[in-house]
């Protein structure tokens, strides 16, 4: 099991919670208010003003927690399933109030899981999916991380990692990019506008499921660890290659740039278990790497399109994955165009189904729009939840808000 459960469930009070049910990931976000035995608890939990449930300036009741996230292997359902029934849910505030008449018990759902599992929910938990559409998902968790979460999104060029300062005022159009499984691309011109524009099979399931059977690593992190350690100009066929160590100059390609991916296993003289795995995984992750970043550049241009936030598990924060898909899109685009990438890069669809309750009052409480409290403050007028990004924060990092109810 995969996820952040550090915080004592004894301790916690879950309001509402949210999943993306992948291909290969069962992603979960869940707001966390603070309670009196959360108090005692580590500084992890405890809100800037450590006030429980006061009221905001217009009278309205606030409640303060924290944004939780938590991941499971699809494969795996069966975990998720025990992490949720373990989570106490206080499953009266999930009962849909559009339906007062109703003891129907619902969690916002997103990703083809939520229609494969919905049956599975409802045997196993007695709960109910309630299905939101996974591209535009996306795009709502990724407009709310770049606009009212501070130091989300950043580029990664030779090792060098920079936050970007994004003004919400001036954040579309914008290539979306996000690599699971599969790979979609998405051009986001506003809240809710939006459009697929193109996709590739060729994505993180690619890499984790060839790169088992190639090298026999038993999980994703193990094939990513390994690839640290490789090289891959064992397999990869590079122009150098071919043209004798010189540069082939006159069409821009130097003599270190891949012409053929794994094209140096047609080698006769050697078989699989001739290379090391760390190549073998090198090569696997520089060919999958490169083939988005070119992609994603082309529908950039496509469109016109100047900025690239990639997101999706498959990145994992890994620096030789970003600096590959960084020089693909420097590269081609002649340094027109920007790759970027977001810290809470696999959550972007769980937030975006979080952020859906909006449409739904739940047990006194309307979830509308996110916005940042801390350091900076955001340029809408404020409504229903207030975050901050624990500084502390890693992939799974927590977020402060606070709700305010109705
Ligand atoms: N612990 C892990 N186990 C399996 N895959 C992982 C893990 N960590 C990262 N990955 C990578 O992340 C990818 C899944 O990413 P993500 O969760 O964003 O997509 P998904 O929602 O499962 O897929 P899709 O949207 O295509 O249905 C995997 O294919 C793999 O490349
Ligand atoms: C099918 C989805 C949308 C499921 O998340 C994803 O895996 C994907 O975008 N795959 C790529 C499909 C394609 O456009 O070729």
């Amino acid at each position: 099991m995969d996820h952040l459960a550090d915080v004592s469930q004894s301790q916690t009070q879950i309001s509402h919670l949210a999943l993306d049910i992948g291909g290969s990931l069962i992603k979960l976000v869940y707001f966390c208010r603070y309670d009196d035995s959360c108090r005692d608890d580590g500084d992890e939990l405890r809100s800037q003003n450590d006030s429980l449930c006061s009221k905001s300036d217009n009278s309205k009741p606030v409640l303060e927690g924290r944004l939780h996230f938590a991941k499971f292997e699809t494969s795996k359902i069966n975990d998720c399933l025990d992490f949720l029934r373990s989570m106490k849910l206080r499953l009266g505030g999930f009962h849909d109030r559009t339906a007062p008449s109703s003891d129907k018990i619902f969690i916002k759902a997103t990703g083809g899981g939520a229609y494969k599992f919905a049956d599975l929910f409802k045997e196993k938990l007695g709960v109910s999916l309630d299905k939101e559409d996974e591209m535009e998902c996306l795009v709502t968790g990724a407009n709310f991380l770049l606009k009212a979460v501070h130091q989300e999104a950043f580029t990664y060029l030779d090792g060098q990692k920079e936050f970007v300062q994004i003004d919400p005022n001036d954040l579309y159009p914008y290539l979306l990019v996000n690599i699971g499984s599969g790979v979609s691309m998405i051009k986001v011109d506003g809240d809710g506008k939006f459009e697929r524009v193109s996709g590739t099979s060729l994505g993180g399931g690619t890499f984790w499921g060839l790169g088992r059977l190639l090298t026999k690593c038993k999980n994703f992190d193990e094939l990513l660890e390994l690839s640290h350690r490789g090289n891959n100009r064992i397999l990869d066929m590079l122009v150098g290659d071919i043209y004798g160590g010189t540069d082939y100059a006159k069409i821009g390609l130097s003599s270190t740039t891949i012409a053929s991916s794994f094209g140096k296993a047609i080698s006769e003289s050697k078989e699989l278990g001739d290379y090391q795995p760390e190549d073998v995984s090198r090569s696997l992750l520089r060919m999958i790497s490169n083939n988005i970043g070119q992609i994603s550049y082309l529908n950039a241009l496509r469109f016109g399109l100047k900025r690239i936030f990639f997101a999706g598990f498959f990145i994992r924060g890994h620096a030789y994955t970003m600096d590959t898909i960084s020089v693909a899109v420097n590269f081609w685009s002649k340094g027109e165009a920007k790759a970027m990438f977001l810290r809470h890069e696999g959550f972007l669809g769980t937030l975006g189904a979080f952020m859906s309750y909006e449409k739904q009052c739940l047990d006194g409480l309307t979830v509308h729009k996110m916005q940042q409290k801390f350091p900076i403050s955001v340029s809408s007028a404020g409504d229903n939840i207030y975050c901050s990004l624990n500084s502390n924060s890693d992939e799974n990092g927590s977020i402060e808000c606070t709700v305010y109810g109705t």
